[in-house]
């Protein structure tokens, strides 16, 4: 697959989960200069690699996973003195991450299941392969478990949730997204996944998200979060917000019904942002964490300094934009 076929499986959702676009991102990049022809000028091979970088940075405006294994990727590159040292660095580099964020998965879930008790009940939302992970595990240690799943509309990844947990043979109990607040009662806990972390500890992550932890508050349910380290969004130090994805009108309304009711606008935002009040416990491969800690985690574990931050990774969203 070419950089630009990855680029627009991403924007189309064939390629979906903050995870995964990162891995895919990545891995398109260390294939994109494998194409490129050796002419020996590592400024000529930077330059056209940050072009691709910004093609893929444009895809997909929320999760952070992207911009963050591109910049893991990208920033030793920069500093090459030959074009040779330049491809080793870039692949070396992408293949670290993508080892490192399979790694993390399996330690999230291990640490995950240990929080999930035998004979509990799970909500979950969307199709996060990192809280899926720790509901497996527990299965895989015996425990006998049940899910709540919703269905998640307008994509509908509920489906591929469910999917996944009746191919493990976990009892499954599948509703609409407002039937959440109704289920709430009859569950013990819910795990989610995370699109980005904010530094003062909010999860950006699937619409809908928020009402469940709002629900889940009022009946005092724990919320945990499970999300890799390069989830969480070290620019908000700086002050800059997530930038929450609109996608088109019409996965949500048929363009030929829309087309008859002039006076309804529809909106289509993908994610929602649920305060760290709401959240318990924040589970990364580093350790379980309370929300309020993301700092640390940005500083302990991305590592990147805020002169890093301010010189060089502003501005990495504001690449081409891809269409
Ligand atoms: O990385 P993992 O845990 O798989 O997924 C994390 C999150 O990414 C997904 O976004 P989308 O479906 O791509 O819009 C969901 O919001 C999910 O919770």
């Amino acid at each position: 697959m070419t950089l630009l076929q990855t680029a627009e499986q991403i924007q189309t959702m064939q390629i979906r989960g903050a995870g995964k676009i990162a891995r895919e991102a990545v891995a398109a990049l260390r294939d994109h200069a494998e194409t490129l022809p050796r002419t020996g000028d590592v400024a000529a091979f930077i330059r056209e690699m940050e072009h691709a970088a910004s093609i893929l940075l444009g895809t997909r405006p929320t999760a952070v996973s992207l911009p963050n294994a591109i910049q893991m990727v990208m920033r030793d590159v920069r500093t090459a003195r030959t074009e040779e040292a330049a491809r080793r660095i870039l692949r070396e580099k992408a293949d670290a991450f993508i080892w490192s964020s399979r790694t993390a998965l399996d330690r999230i879930a291990a640490m995950g299941a240990n929080h999930i008790p035998d004979g509990s009940i799970v909500m979950t939302h969307c199709n996060s392969k990192a809280a899926l992970g720790c509901i497996l595990e527990a299965k895989r240690q015996g425990k006998d478990i049940e899910v709540y799943a919703t269905e998640v509309r307008p994509w509908n990844q509920g489906r591929l949730t469910i999917k996944t947990l009746n191919d493990n043979e976990i009892p499954t109990t599948y509703f609409v997204d407002s039937a959440v607040r109704s289920m709430m009662k009859e569950i013990d806990l819910v795990i989610v996944g995370a699109d980005a972390i904010t530094v003062n500890g909010a999860v950006v992550n699937k619409i809908g998200t928020s009402q469940i932890a709002l629900c889940a508050n009022e009946a005092r349910k724990n919320v945990i979060v499970t999300a890799e380290t390069y989830k969480f969004a070290p620019r908000t130090i700086l002050g800059e917000l997530i930038q929450i994805e609109e996608r088109a009108q019409n996965e949500v309304l048929p363009d030929d019904i829309a087309a008859t009711l002039p006076f309804v606008r529809v909106k289509n935002p993908v994610f929602d942002v649920t305060p760290a009040d709401y959240i318990d416990m924040i589970i990364t491969e580093a350790g379980a964490l309370p929300p309020h800690l993301a700092y640390t985690i940005m500083r302990e574990y991305l590592g990147w300094g805020l002169d890093e931050l301010q010189n060089q990774f502003l501005g990495a969203r504001t690449g081409t934009e891809f269409r």
